[in-house]
């Protein structure tokens, strides 16, 4: 007899998670054993490149609301040739049920099987993930497949649309071989999609029901601005809906999970609507002991907003540049953003603009720094040398510095951490020689630690730029900003997109957040940009939330860590507490540049 396959053993019990006692785990692993040893025996034929994510969520709405219904479509297929398949909006597979065993082990074969993802981008046309680009109900049949091994199936795959917010959470798929093909399977999948559908929305219904029950009690009490929220939908009553604007659905979101963690309760403050500072205060509603949205009252921080007022306007800076232009906004062209930590930051760089001081902006990579030193000297500097480049021909490289500082330019100079020693003893003395006759430099630099240099010392005034993970509300004004900025990317984010994006860590901050932009505007091709259009690593679902906002919070704790001990590992890693090779293997996983701290343990 041979061996039952892990999938066998599931179509035999098609939900694990409730009839059988392993954990989430055993049964991540099972998986993950069965993909492994169909490897190793050489059977797999093209799937090694598809994503495998073995963590599958089986508490969502979508598998909720579909339970039922493939529980019947799956009595009803029974010991017959297909097998009906159930994706998320990544194209990720999360259960598979009915069709015979063989039917099981050739799907077995072609990894047809859960936590892999047949989004069009890895898999090509297929049942699965061309419904997701289609928006339609499609099927797929032999050689119209991409992949070969998919090419002894025909799959017929249909939309599951979340009724309120219009975006597709999952397909419903049957899959049979090429022989048994029906035309009876296009009707038969559309009609189950449909019947989630109206599931799903009479689910909903109960929640909003309550929702908008706990809102009203609220609001008929309260003077306050008063908004309840969950993923899909928000109600105000007037006052908010004065206060507030269409991003800050995401905004509150963001902040409520940030803040509320698997609490009850959260207070603090937040910058809402066009720049207003609001103490926030908010509390989890739950349905069957389940939380299905956030009750939130806001009220008008008046001594915060008495502070904004008072502080240095963006003014109009005279720049002694030469051809220069008069006055200069020095932050018309930089990123808005209403968190603390970035008006602060762009106060900072309205003050300096006016000083004619050679100045060191720093900050992770990808933060804006060259833009920033540009805008410090009107947007038109006399010349930018990246001292990366510096090797193809020093003498050059410092030679052009001395040709402009001379006559009283205004130099930028990038990545000036990389400077090679011997020159930085030079740039310095370029720099103060030229600094009577107006010569400037505006410098920029990730690493912190000068200790090889020292030439950061030399500038008198320093600025830092603060990276995006410490102020992820600022998205709801870059993403505009950056998608409004240039012709090709004319598109509106949708806000559940917006949300995703505002979980995620950012290690290559306004870098990374460009690429992603111009990427999913020209997946998007016109329409607005919705979660599947971001690239594949990118769209967080809501379950991975938690997880971002904790790995954010470690690497907070490691850049501190290392901050405060000028960079040397064995001292970081006893302030953590942790051994020096967990405190690697740490700076590795969360995308912490060993490179920019590696000189700092001598
Ligand atoms: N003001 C801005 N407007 C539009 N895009 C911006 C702006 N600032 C930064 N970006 C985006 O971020 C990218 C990186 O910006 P910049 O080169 O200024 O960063 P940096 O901090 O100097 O980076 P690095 O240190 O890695 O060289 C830009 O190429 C652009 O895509």
């Amino acid at each position: 007899m041979t061996e039952e396959t892990p999938y066998e053993a599931r179509v035999r019990e098609p939900w694990p998670g409730r009839r059988d006692p392993k954990s989430g785990a055993a049964a991540r692993s099972e998986i993950v054993t069965s993909w492994r040893r169909s490897q190793l025996s050489g059977v797999v034929s093209g799937a090694e490149d598809l994503p495998f994510n073995p963590n599958l969520n089986r508490t969502s709405r979508l598998v909720t609301a579909a339970t039922p219904v493939i529980d019947r479509l799956a009595a009803h297929l029974d010991g017959g040739g297909a097998t009906i398949v159930l994706a998320d909006s990544n194209a990720q597979i999360i259960d598979r049920r009915a069709g015979g065993s063989t039917l099981a082990r050739a799907l077995d074969r072609a990894m047809v099987a859960p936590g892999f993802s047949y989004a069009e981008e890895h898999a090509g046309t297929n049942g699965i993930g061309s419904v997701i680009e289609g928006r339609r109900p499609i099927m797929v049949s032999g050689t119209e497949h991409f992949r070969e091994n998919l090419q002894q199936f025909t799959c017929v795959g249909a939309p599951v649309v979340n009724p309120f917010t219009n975006s597709i959470i999952g397909v419903l798929d049957v899959t049979s071989r090429l022989s048994d093909t029906s035309e009876l399977m296009t009707p038969l999948v559309v009609a189950a999609a449909r019947e989630i559908e109206t599931r799903l929305l009479a689910d909903s219904s109960r929640r909003e029901q309550l929702l908008l029950e706990q809102f009203l009690a609220r609001a008929n009490r309260s003077s306050a601005a008063v908004v309840t929220l969950n993923e899909d939908f928000i109600i105000t009553n007037t006052a908010a809906s004065r206060l507030l604007e269409p991003t800050d659905h995401a905004v509150l979101w963001n902040w409520t999970a940030r803040t509320m963690g698997s609490g009850e309760y959260a207070e603090g403050e937040l910058c809402v609507g066009d720049d207003v500072p609001v103490r926030a205060q908010a509390r989890m509603v739950r349905m069957d002991d389940k939380s299905i949205g956030v009750l939130i009252e806001l009220r008008v921080h008046h001594d915060l907003q008495k502070a904004i007022a008072l502080a240095p306007p963006s003014p109009g800076v005279t720049l002694a540049a030469p051809g220069a232009a008069a006055t200069h906004d020095p932050l018309a062209g930089l990123p808005p953003g209403r968190s603390a930590v970035w008006q602060r930051a762009r106060r900072e760089i309205a003050c300096t603009a006016g000083l004619d001081e050679s100045v060191l902006v720093t900050g992770e990579p990808g933060t804006g720094k060259r833009c920033v030193a540009e805008a410090l000297v009107g947007g038109r500097p006399s010349a930018v040398l990246d001292a990366m480049a510096v090797d193809r021909d020093p003498a050059a490289w410092i030679s052009k510095a001395e040709d402009v500082l001379t006559d009283g330019g205004h130099l930028v100079v990038t990545h000036i951490d990389a400077l090679p020693v011997p020159l930085c003893g030079s740039l310095i003395a370029l720099m103060k020689e030229s600094a009577a006759r107006g010569g400037r430099i505006i410098a920029t630099a990730t690493r912190l630690d000068f200790r090889v240099s020292r030439i950061g010392d030399h500038f008198p005034v320093r600025l830092h730029l603060p990276a995006l993970r410490e102020r992820p509300e600022d998205l709801a004004d870059i993403v505009p900003f950056l998608l409004d900025g240039q012709p090709t990317l004319r598109q509106r984010m949708l806000p559940s997109t917006l949300q995703a994006l505002m979980a995620l860590a950012w290690p290559g901050n306004l870098r990374e957040l460009h690429m992603v932009l111009t990427s999913a505007a020209v997946r998007a091709n016109g329409v607005d940009l919705a979660l599947q259009h971001l690239p594949y690593e990118y769209r967080a679902p809501s379950a991975d939330r938690e997880p971002a906002a904790l790995k954010r919070a470690e690497r907070e704790t490691i850049l501190d860590a290392l901050s405060v001990s000028a960079g040397n590992k064995k001292r970081a890693a006893d302030r953590l507490g942790i051994a020096r090779s967990t405190l690697y293997r740490k700076m590795r996983a969360l995308g912490i540049d060993e490179k920019r701290w590696d000189t700092c343990d001598t």
